[in-house]
């Protein structure tokens, strides 16, 4: 009985503790959660960056953009998430997803780095805690105008969803919409990463881009900036990312029939190819156009 009031007494003093502590715990979780989205995502060394650097960034965006539609492909196509009158509040339940996890994000200080852009920007609430401007110096500040998401959300929803989700309604509207706004997430970052490939190949050779960038020559910008060799072997690599990652893993070894995949890894590339890569090229377009003013 001693013993038993003993413990009693520990666990009752360790749970007073945990109680004070534990405002400080979620302040510092808080804080790191908050500074650590600020830094870069070791595209810059030293706070330079490189075609290099900027480019093995994209690469590991690869990786977000393959694991986040091998989640939604967990899903049906579940049309009534994207229905408008739905709700009755005008807004579909992927749109109130998306505006009302944006709100909340941009309020522990999301969307101050120029990757991170919002598809709703129009009366976002500012940071709650004071905001650090890390990348923001690296780029020209007209940089933070640059935005193509009205594009991304509109071939996501009507062209690229089809394309590797199954027919049907399963009824899983929150997940369904929590998965396309991750997704929407990644390929929007990857996309508006361009801002950094167009600041280094600038300053690289300001000399070829400067007389484009006067005489606002989009053609010639376009000309200037493509690589078609890169742009061939990113194709092929998402594509076998998109197979490693997605194959259907079995233990039988007597299992002779042909592997599964849980996405087409051909939809990965397709998407790379039609929208992915021209998209992040406009929006090295649109920041060079901005790079002089
Ligand atoms: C991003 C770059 O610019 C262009 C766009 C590419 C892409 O989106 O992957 C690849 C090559 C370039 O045509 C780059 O040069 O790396």
């Amino acid at each position: 009985m001693k013993k038993l009031s003993k413990s009693f007494l520990a666990a009752a003093m360790l749970e007073t503790k945990l109680k004070a502590f534990l405002p400080l715990l979620i302040q510092h979780l808080f804080l790191y959660h908050y500074l650590s989205s600020l830094l870069p995502i070791s595209m810059a060394c030293n706070n330079k960056f490189t075609l290099d650097s900027v480019r093995d960034a994209l690469i590991r965006e690869e990786d977000s953009i393959v694991f986040s539609l091998i989640e939604r492909a967990r899903f049906p196509y579940n049309a009534p998430a994207y229905d408008p009158s739905f709700l009755g509040n005008g807004f579909s339940i992927a749109e109130f997803y998306v505006r009302g996890t944006e709100s909340l994000q941009a309020k522990i200080g999301r969307y101050q780095k120029p990757e991170d852009v919002p598809f709703f920007p129009k009366d976002l609430p500012s940071p709650l805690p004071p905001t650090k401007d890390s990348q923001k110096v690296l780029l020209h500040p007209a940089s933070a105008s640059v935005t193509v998401n009205e594009a991304i959300w509109k071939f996501y929803f009507t062209e690229l969803l089809p394309l590797f989700t199954t027919k049907g309604n399963d009824g899983n509207y929150a997940s369904t919409v929590a998965s396309d706004f991750v997704c929407l997430q990644a390929i929007s970052r990857r996309i508006h990463s361009g801002k950094y490939v167009a600041e280094v190949k600038f300053t690289d050779a300001p000399q070829d881009y400067s007389p484009a960038i006067s005489s606002k020559d989009r053609d010639k910008l376009m000309d200037l900036l493509t690589f078609v060799a890169v742009e061939e072997a990113v194709k092929k690599r998402v594509e076998k990312k998109a197979r490693l990652f997605s194959q259907n893993v079995t233990l039988d070894e007597n299992d002779s029939g042909k592997t599964q995949y849980k996405i087409n890894p051909l939809v990965v590339s397709h998407l790379y190819d039609k929208w992915v890569m021209p998209l992040t090229k406009v929006v090295e377009v649109e920041y060079l156009l901005l790079r002089l003013s």
